[in-house]
């Protein structure tokens, strides 16, 4: 009631109705006892007005992650040398949001630079480079950060160690010494094992409770475990399965939260791929809400404007809640629901229509009903069809939004 009352509000002042707080995926999950929903982001969309309008939008987002801005050959591109620019964006945009900074990372076998990959190496030399870079950037962060993917992708699909030019010169004990040097920097931010394929019972995910004791054996902080949940519609751990493994993990007496979730298809999307990815998603985020000590989850951007996913899996796409015309998915409405929100007409006009056949015919062009169309009715951002269904009229909100209503 109080929900409607607040859209007849923002539509009589001309607001866009997705603002409307109290109908978002952040709001509902702090309502539901989470820290927060989030999203990753990445420097080069930045430019892109709608999008940071959207990226800014603390009822669906209270939390981001730099998707590379962070990363070794970002930040340490030469020996001893920061560059702390990118991050930072990112960071002063949380800040300026009050959204949580959820850091990534420090410790990875990828995208690292030549000076490290192609070095000539002891275990002396490498370590001391580790605990340099590490306690240069936890200290640059140190208080913006809520946590650290301290290591990321650590192991095999078999759950043994990956061979990366870390555990090759230094051997298993660089993770240990990892979080040590990190938990030096930076005594209070969350300290996270982070890794794919670990969300459902098996070999990794042993292998991912074995790195959480080893640590812990070296008497060393170690507060959360990272599920990256890069999924695939139609094959998504269940949610039973996803809920069993993070209490596997939480009853080693860590934290756990779903950090780079995406849910990929191969395309084209269809009404039939759209629905299995809104239950996926839905079991996913139900899987967390279900788990005490799961503190939240965030999605590996939001739109598939800017996902990672078509230049790494080839012919693979869709995976984000909201498409490449920032218009939400059923994905969205599976996700609020799993977060015990509903789904007002804020959210379905706004976002998607509850049938997807209105979302197949706002992403195919043609005449559109009651959705969302980012730039103005008839102009050259309207998304979707140039001309609103018989019995809809195009309402304008704003320069970046305007509805068939
Ligand atoms: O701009 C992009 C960044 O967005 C990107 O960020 C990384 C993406 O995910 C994390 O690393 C990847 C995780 O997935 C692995 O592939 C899996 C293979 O097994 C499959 O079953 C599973 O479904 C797949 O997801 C990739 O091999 C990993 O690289 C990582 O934590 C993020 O930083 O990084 C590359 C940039 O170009």
């Amino acid at each position: 009631m109080v929900r409607l009352s607040s859209e007849i509000l923002a539509l009589a002042v001309g607001l866009l109705p997705q603002l409307v707080q109290g109908a978002g995926l952040n709001t509902a999950a702090v309502a539901k006892g989470k820290l927060y929903f989030g999203t990753a982001t990445d420097n080069p969309e930045l430019t892109d007005t709608a999008y940071v309008t959207q990226l800014n939008n603390t009822d669906d987002f209270g939390q981001i992650t730099p998707g590379n801005s962070q990363k070794w050959d970002t930040i340490e591109p030469t020996q001893n040398t920061f560059s702390y620019t990118k991050g930072d964006v990112i960071a002063n945009l949380a800040k300026a949001n009050g959204q949580k900074l959820r850091c990534h990372n420090l410790v990875w076998h990828s995208q690292l630079p030549s000076w490290v990959t192609s070095g000539t190496w002891t275990n002396a030399t490498l370590l001391a480079a580790m605990k340099n870079h590490i306690t240069n950037v936890v200290t640059h962060y140190k208080g913006d950060c809520y946590a650290w993917d301290v290591v990321n992708e650590a192991l095999n699909e078999d759950g043994s160690y990956r061979e990366s030019i870390w555990y090759t010169t230094i051997g298993p004990a660089y993770l240990p010494i990892a979080f040590a040097t990190a938990a030096a920097a930076d005594p209070n931010v969350k300290l996270y094992y982070n890794d794919y394929n670990i969300e459902y019972s098996g070999s990794k995910a042993t292998g991912a409770l074995n790195i959480v004791k080893l640590i812990q054996s070296y008497g060393v902080k170690i507060d959360g475990v990272g599920l990256q949940g890069h999924f695939i519609v139609g094959s998504t751990p269940s949610q039973s399965s996803q809920a069993s493994t993070m209490a596997a993990y939480t009853a080693l007496g860590v934290e756990v939260a779903i950090t780079e979730l995406d849910i990929r298809m191969t395309l084209p999307s269809t009404d039939a791929l759209l629905a299995q990815q809104k239950t996926d998603y839905s079991g996913t985020v139900a899987a967390c809400v279900a788990t005490k000590n799961c503190v939240g989850v965030t999605i590996w951007d939001w739109t598939d404007k800017y996902s990672w996913v078509p230049s790494t899996f080839s012919g693979q796409g869709a995976a984000c809640p909201w498409d490449e015309n920032y218009v939400k998915k059923p994905a969205y409405t599976g996700i609020l629901t799993a977060l015990g929100g509903t789904a007002t007409s804020s959210t379905t006009t706004s976002a998607v229509s509850s049938t997807s056949s209105t979302s197949t015919t706002t992403s195919s062009g043609s005449s559109a009903t009651g959705v969302a169309h980012w730039g103005q009715c008839g102009g050259s951002g309207w998304t979707g069809g140039k001309t609103c269904a018989s019995g809809y009229t195009c309402t304008y909100f704003n320069d970046y939004y305007s509805q068939c209503l």
